[in-house]
């Protein structure tokens, strides 16, 4: 997929405040490819609300309700998400919802006149091989059980995954046609917080990954960097270094 880098980068808006999240889209506006609404504003806003916001602003939507639920809750979830229309380019899912979950999403989408891209969230880049392990009795190794999740992702018909980029080669190598989208990107001068498979965003497109969800680094960055427009052109130019 040929995108420059500036469209490779997702900026996640994870606040209550609609007003705050319009304001950071509009100063970020041609810089990056899109935005991504999650959990938080979601819940305090609406997604009808912030989809309509960010369309007013004129970004793509990654809209990551990350659904998780029997299979006709999530199908009808879809085809509500559908009726919104074509800013909404992708959602998210939760791979655990099982296969029978990802189908009845897949087919929902593709009883629509519209669909946004569907994507299976594998492990998410906050849990790590302990507390895989140790409290949810996974025991695989992670990379093998991620791209088992990207597998299944595939074959039930979703058009990419959400993984760490420390399992985006691996995945590549499985699957090579799916999209696959990363967070847990640290830019070298970024904190971890409660990330702990991260990598720079240089090191995850490297690795294969199409898009990079970028949060903090970019919407609270650190006083070295100064502010967001800041942020994402320090970013840009570490990948143009490549
Ligand atoms: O689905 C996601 O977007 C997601 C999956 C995952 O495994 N890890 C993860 O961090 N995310 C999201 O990516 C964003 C990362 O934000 P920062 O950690 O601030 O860069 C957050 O909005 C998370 O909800």
């Amino acid at each position: 997929m040929s995108l420059a880098p500036r469209e490779r980068i997702l900026v996640a808006l994870d606040t209550p405040d609609l007003d705050a999240a319009v304001a950071l889209a509009t100063r970020l506006r041609g810089q990056v490819g899109g935005y991504k609404v999650g959990l938080e504003i979601c819940s305090a806003v609406g997604v009808p609300q912030i989809v309509s916001a960010m369309t007013a602003v004129g970004g793509s939507v990654f809209l990551d309700l990350k659904l998780h639920d029997i299979p006709n809750t999530v199908a009808g979830a879809v085809r509500a998400v559908c009726n919104l229309g074509p800013a909404v380019q992708m959602l998210t899912l939760h791979c655990s919802g099982g296969s029978a979950m990802l189908r009845a999403a897949v087919n929902a989408a593709q009883s629509m006149p519209y669909r946004p891209l569907l994507l299976g969230v594998t492990v998410l880049t906050s849990l790590d091989a302990t507390a895989l392990a140790g409290e949810l009795r996974v025991t695989s190794d992670i990379t093998d059980y991620v791209v088992h999740l990207a597998r299944m992702a595939q074959d039930c018909g979703l058009d990419g995954v959400v993984a760490s980029p420390h399992e985006v080669s691996a995945i590549r190598t499985a699957c090579p046609h799916v999209r696959i989208v990363t967070p847990g990107i640290r830019p070298q001068w970024a904190a971890e917080g409660d990330q702990r498979r991260v990598m720079t965003p240089a090191a995850a497109l490297r690795a294969g990954a199409d898009y990079l969800v970028i949060g903090r680094p970019i919407t609270a960055p650190p006083a070295i960097i100064g502010d967001p427009v800041t942020a994402v052109a320090r970013i840009l130019a570490e990948l143009e270094q490549e």
